[in-house]
């Protein structure tokens, strides 16, 4: 990895003391996940973590779980061009800068790592100015504009196979996918089921619309959880934080007289096994999600989000319908679901497809990877031996 020669040796131990990273990663459940996965791998190599998150109720849901993790709070707002968005942004930005530039210089880490969002900004600024090293990762297929904004300020920017960043050179350029949390696996259809009390003969739909969930598919189901109940669907809805509009459970019957159930969860701390019971996903494009649904070879309906900056969730989306991974469903043919979801989830074969794809796409571990990379990089000499050593050793234990 690219080191200016400024910068100090950054992971040389002071005192006796290997310096910690500092992970920003909050605002969203896309920046956050895939930092708490890369904390979690540091954290077994015997280095110390601290993660810099939002104050954004989505950042608590998530770290509700990792209770051993340590983090501190920013507050930051995104870019907006209306006056009030314009001044917020300033304000909090500022203030965060301030206050990152203050806690960076009395407690130096080896290096910072961002994945991007409206939080990395002040903190990755405040680096640089410190001469911190700093490294990037983007997860989604269309670089988003805080990491275009600061990879001039970065000693490496890891990006997904063939998405390009200008104006940065290519030995800068590292590629790796979106780092998983450990416990984020492929589990047995039969297995989760049984534990979720779902009959293995029913068809299952998730609907999931990212971390902050998604209006248009929540309420595309609360028009349609009926006819699909009709047919025989069972749906299990997640709404987002403060969107639940659907009782957490409702049974009603299928044509054929059978019971069909629909649960609702506001937030669910295991997607991974909700997407590994599914017979279809239908989703959101987050490269989180994504990921998630590769990983979990969950067979998918994904409908990007319209709005999200340079269209990278559709961008994400096709990446993965053109492996053979999902259908694609612009949200303005919104009207066309019902039928796209019929037809999927009741086509054994496209579905066995479907999964054959996504479990060639199963490649590696991108949290492990990155670790690998940042430990050479930034834990010279015997820190190094002794990180890797841990981190096998763990491994093991991990592995039995
Ligand atoms: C509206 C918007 O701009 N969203 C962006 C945001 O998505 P968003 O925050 O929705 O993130 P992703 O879809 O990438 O990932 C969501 C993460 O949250 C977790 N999760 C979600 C819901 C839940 O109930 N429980 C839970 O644990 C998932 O397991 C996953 O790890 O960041 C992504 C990664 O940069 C971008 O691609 C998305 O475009």
């Amino acid at each position: 990895m690219e080191r200016s020669s400024a910068h100090r040796t950054p992971g040389d131990p002071v005192a006796g003391m290997a310096l910690p990273v500092y992970i920003v990663c909050g605002g969203t459940g896309g920046h956050l996940a895939p930092g708490i996965a890369t904390a979690q791998r540091l954290i077994r190599a015997g280095i110390s973590v601290e993660l810099v998150v939002s104050e954004k109720e989505v950042d608590s849901r998530l770290l509700e779980s990792y209770p051993d993790l340590n983090y501190r709070r920013v507050k930051g707002a995104p870019f907006r061009l209306s006056p009030k968005g314009l001044f917020l942004f300033v304000l909090h930005n500022t203030r965060s800068f301030i206050s990152g530039f203050q806690y960076l210089r009395k407690n130096p880490p080896a290096m910072i790592l961002a994945f991007g969002g409206f939080i990395s900004v002040s903190y990755v600024i405040a680096a640089w100015l410190l001469k911190v090293p700093i490294v990037l990762h983007e997860a989604n297929r269309v670089v988003g504009r805080s990491i275009r904004f600061l990879s001039g300020m970065a000693d490496t920017v890891f990006l997904p196979d063939g998405v390009s960043l200008a104006g940065i050179e290519a030995r800068r350029i590292r590629r790796l996918g979106m780092p998983l949390r450990e416990e984020v696996k492929h589990v047995s259809k039969e297995t989760i089921r049984r534990e979720m009390d779902i009959p293995h003969h029913a068809k299952v739909l998730v609907v999931v619309g990212g971390s902050q969930g998604a209006k248009a598919l929540n309420d595309w189901v609360e028009e349609t959880h009926k006819s699909l109940a009709s047919d025989g669907i069972w749906i299990i809805l997640v709404t987002g934080p403060g969107k639940n509009q659907m009782p957490e459970l409702k049974v009603l019957q299928s044509d054929m007289g059978v019971d069909v159930e629909i649960r609702t969860f506001a937030f669910h701390r295991s997607l991974h096994e909700l997407f590994s019971c599914a017979d279809v996903v239908l989703s959101r494009a987050g490269a989180g999600t994504v990921a998630e649904l590769v990983c979990c070879l969950a067979p998918s309906i994904l409908v990007p989000f319209p709005y999200a900056a340079d269209d990278h969730q559709l961008a994400n989306a096709q990446d993965l319908e053109r492996r053979g991974g999902c259908i694609v469903i612009d949200q303005k043919n919104s009207s066309n679901l019902y039928r796209e979801v019929l037809d999927l989830i009741f086509n054994d074969w496209l579905l066995g497809r479907m999964r054959q794809n996504l479990r060639r796409l199963n490649h590696g571990d991108a949290a492990e990877n990155l670790t690998k990379q940042l430990i050479e990089s930034y834990y010279p000499g015997h820190l190094r031996a002794t990180a890797v050593e841990n981190s096998t050793e763990a491994k093991e234990a991990v592995n039995g």
